[in-house]
């Protein structure tokens, strides 16, 4: 287990309702430092399976351990710490907080998380490095997340995923909203980062074409048993 980042074991999720989605993923793991690339269609699970993996929805079977640690089968306080102190996300919309300084937004973690708090010794300093290694402007820090270009919303995203080095970094389509030339920047600049911290990489995608830069593509459908009820 040491050496595993992720590891998913009989986990099995239906969404509640008529829409009757369900989801069965017999077994997965993510090694310390492996980057991983998550591929599949539209509706095909990728955000549900996400969300599993990051404790915000709860499976009805199976184990889901974060560095050893089933967060499915923690309570709700001590999930939300675990999942702080265990887990960077970039989301799709970046979800910054509008009137928070760049500042704000990449500190915010660690209001919930001592351990990772205490590995960004001197958070401010942390976040001022991450943001010059990321390309941001000098002085960006005072700025409120909303006056930025989307590019730098996105960085500022990828710093708040990397601030105290969680072991595990998960993005859920990342580039979506980036040109092919930013797309590029982009990656080159998370592979980066989480090689020097040697951290493990779950990321999600339409795009397939991404696949070379990563230790492992894996298919929704190679991985999961879907099923839709019929409607
Ligand atoms: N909040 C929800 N409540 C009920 N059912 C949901 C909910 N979110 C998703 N689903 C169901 O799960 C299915 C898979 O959705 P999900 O967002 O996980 O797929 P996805 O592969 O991430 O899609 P996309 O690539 O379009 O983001 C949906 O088609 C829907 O039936």
């Amino acid at each position: 287990m040491t050496n595993t980042t992720l590891e998913i074991t009989k986990l099995a999720y239906r969404w509640p309702g008529r829409a009757g989605f369900s989801l069965i993923v017999p077994h997965l793991s993510v090694a310390q430092g492996e980057s991983l690339l998550l591929l599949g269609e539209s509706g095909s699970g990728k955000s549900t399976f996400l969300s599993l993996i990051c404790g915000t929805i709860l499976p009805d079977k199976g184990r889901v351990d974060i560095a050893g640690t089933d967060i499915a089968a923690l309570s709700g306080g001590v999930r939300d710490k675990v999942r702080a102190e265990q887990i960077g996300v970039i989301f799709q919309q970046f979800n910054l907080l509008p009137f928070g300084s760049v500042m704000d937004n990449i500190l915010l973690p660690l209001h919930f998380a001592p351990a990772r708090r205490k590995r960004a010794a001197d958070a401010t300093t942390e976040a001022s490095q991450l943001c010059a290694a990321l390309g941001l402007p000098a002085g960006v820090t005072s700025a409120k997340a909303t006056t930025l270009s989307v590019g730098q919303q996105q960085r500022v995203a990828v710093a708040r995923a990397l601030i105290g080095q969680p072991p595990l970094i998960i993005a859920d389509e990342p580039t979506s909203a980036l040109d092919a030339n930013s797309q590029v920047a982009f990656l080159d600049l998370l592979f980066e980062q989480a090689n020097t911290h040697n951290t493990s990489l779950l990321m999600v995608s339409h795009d397939a074409r991404l696949g070379e830069r990563f230790d492992r593509v894996i298919r929704m459908e190679d991985i999961a048993q879907i099923e839709r009820a019929a409607a």
